[in-house]
């Protein structure tokens, strides 16, 4: 259930030891009652203080327990116009194949023209 949204100018003003928020998958936590708890110490979660965490939240590769712990800290979403555009992996291969056909046609047509000549 989404709560509600926060922009990212927001977020920024809370990037202290004493007031720490942090966004993760669009989601934006509260972590300042968490610091001293976290396993993963206070310094990772004040690297990232204020601003998008989800790179290094991903590559620490956090347990569904710690999925779990989270939902404690949960203030809102990041609000929708502050998201990063993502291009899933199948929008990705629309684009390598239109890019692959078109390249194809071209060819097909600049030898055609090429063969045409003499
Ligand atoms: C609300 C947000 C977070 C929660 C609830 C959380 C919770 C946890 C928990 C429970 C662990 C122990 C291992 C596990 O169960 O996965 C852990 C480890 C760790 N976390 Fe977090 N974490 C949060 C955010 C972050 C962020 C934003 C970063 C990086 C900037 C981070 C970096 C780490 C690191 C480096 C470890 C240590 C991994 C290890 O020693 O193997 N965490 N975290």
């Amino acid at each position: 259930m989404s709560k509600k949204e926060i922009s990212l100018a927001t977020v920024k003003e809370h990037n202290k030891p004493e007031d720490l928020w942090v966004i993760i998958e669009d989601k934006v936590y509260d972590v300042t009652k968490f610091q001293n708890e976290h396993p993963g110490g206070e310094d990772s979660l004040i690297e990232v203080a204020g601003r998008d965490g989800t790179r290094e939240f991903l590559m620490a590769g956090h347990s569904s327990e710690a999925r779990e712990i989270m939902v404690k800290y949960y203030l809102g979403d990041l609000a929708a116009s502050d998201r990063k555009k993502k291009c899933p992996v199948s929008c990705k291969g629309i684009g390598l194949t239109i890019g692959a056909v078109v390249l194809g046609i071209t060819l097909v047509y600049v030898l055609k023209r090429g063969l045409n000549k003499n």
